[in-house]
């Protein structure tokens, strides 16, 4: 597309000189002789980039009038590139027309090459700016559309999800590198990004990288980048995902996945803070926030040499358990509730009602999927269930022989039956802590006392 230069110059014997260089060039030329008029004309049409007198007509050798309209023209934010002229070439006035947001300086008599060469420079830093930008917008609105930024779309009623998200809050102010472990589906992607979305790195972004989708030989290049010809199908230059996530949050997902020989790498670079991209030679700076998950027991993978104590010590600074859904049971008639809103909007139904019934068999059941199985038992039953209300029956959830149940499995310790009974009565009082610690025959502190030990809340 032909890129448009507006000249601003009191001068119009030198605008008609640079218009014969310029449209020689195929370049769109505006020309103003005011800096009211280049303002203007800023406002009005697309300009790619201006090309600037320092000295209008009342004050020939300061420079102000310039650096005035420099600065103006800054002030819009439209991140227009800005090359400044003057026939007074002094390093104090290119100095200030630098720090008002000129991008370079040329002294007149200029010489065509190294006019051009300086246009062809700012065009081309510009281009690729509003390209980064771009795509960190792009990455920013798939990161919000996929995860809520607030509290709103997070549903946690019960005192054990308040509590952690209130950590969460804390440490998001913070540089730490957070550990959320847990099982499948219990929400540590969501909460990986809330973190990144409430914290000082925001503007920028929240890159997840799935540990264990990643070949073994790809690693490095996929973490790290690589340089056109690397080797043999590395065709172009690759960021890799701690470039992109520079000044941003990594989330390391399925941490546990990471190749033995490759945690190695990983760690030097977070010790260093620095990485070199395949093939080539050049550090670059690693100024990334590390979130990582994980399902898996990593103390009992570093004891199998697994994973390395040394990366695992790396990146739990802080390390927290996001708790199954049975675990709380208050959350879900309202995550229940949520899901159903959420798909009687995308697939325009009516929205129907869970009965007392259909919302005790949910808490009654023992959800080995977590949020995802009851998110998509919700989208299932939508379609399957034709009435206003939803009963227990609708809900056609397998009766199996579940965790709350299996209390005479021989292999259980005293203090697992515990808690397996602690969470089964929970559930059969729907949450209720005053009805289940009269019927466990508990005060209301040894209740809280047993909640507590067991990780309940
Ligand atoms: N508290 C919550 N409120 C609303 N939706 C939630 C909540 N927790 C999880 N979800 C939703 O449940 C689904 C599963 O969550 P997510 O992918 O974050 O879990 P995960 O623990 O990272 O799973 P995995 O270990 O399998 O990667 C997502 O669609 C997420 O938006």
């Amino acid at each position: 597309m032909t890129k448009k230069i507006l000249i601003a110059d009191d001068d119009i014997n030198i605008i008609a000189s640079l218009k014969f260089v310029l449209a020689d060039e195929g370049f769109d030329i505006l020309a103003v002789t005011t800096p009211e008029a280049a303002l203007e004309s800023i406002k009005n049409h697309v300009v790619d980039l201006v090309l600037l007198d320092m000295n209008f007509q009342h004050d020939t050798t300061s420079g102000s009038e310039g650096i005035s309209l420099v600065s103006a023209i800054t002030a819009l934010e439209l991140n227009i590139p800005i090359i400044v002229m003057t026939g007074w070439a002094t390093i104090d006035i290119a100095v200030e027309a630098m720090q008002a947001g000129a991008k370079d300086f040329i002294q007149k008599p200029w010489k065509n090459e190294r006019m051009l060469s300086a246009i062809a420079n700012q065009l081309a830093l510009a281009q690729s700016d509003k390209k980064a930008q771009r795509l960190s917008q792009q990455n920013h609105l798939l990161t919000s559309q996929a995860h809520p930024s607030n509290r709103e779309g997070i549903i946690a009623q019960s005192p054990v999800m308040q509590n952690l998200l209130s950590t969460l809050d804390d440490l998001a102010q913070s540089e730490m590198s957070i550990l959320l472990t847990g099982d499948n589906g219990t929400g540590k992607s969501m909460l990986a990004s809330y973190v990144h979305q409430v914290s000082n790195r925001a503007k920028h972004s929240f890159v997840p990288v799935n540990m264990g989708a990643i070949p073994e030989s790809l690693f490095e290049s996929e973490m790290f980048g690589h340089v056109k010809g690397a080797f043999t199908d590395a065709k172009e230059n690759r960021v890799g995902r701690f470039e992109m996530a520079e000044q941003g949050t990594l989330f390391l997902d399925e941490l546990a996945n990471i190749p033995i020989a490759q945690q190695a790498k990983l760690l030097r670079v977070l010790e260093e803070q620095k990485f070199e991209a395949v093939g080539s030679s050049k550090s670059l700076q690693a100024n990334v926030r590390i979130i990582s998950a994980t399902n898996s027991d990593l103390l009992a993978d570093i004891k199998n040499n697994q994973f390395r104590e040394d990366l695992y010590y790396r990146l739990n600074t802080i390390e927290l358990r996001v708790p199954s859904l049975n675990e709380r049971l208050e959350d879900i008639p309202a995550l229940a509730e949520h899901f159903l809103i959420q798909f009687s909007s995308k697939y325009h139904r009516t929205l129907p009602q869970l009965t007392d019934q259909a919302v005790l068999a949910l808490q009654q059941y023992h959800w080995p999927g977590n949020i995802r199985e009851l998110s998509h038992l919700m989208e299932r039953v939508l379609f399957t269930c034709k009435k206003s209300s939803i009963d227990a029956d609708d809900l056609m959830l397998k009766v199996v022989e579940n965790n709350h149940e299996s209390l005479d499995d021989p292999s259980l310790s005293l203090e697992a039956i515990e808690r397996k009974a602690l969470i089964k009565r929970l559930a059969f009082f729907r949450g209720n802590a005053t009805e289940t610690a009269k019927s466990l025959g508990l005060s209301r502190s040894g209740y809280y006392r047993r909640l507590s030990k067991y990780e309940l809340v």
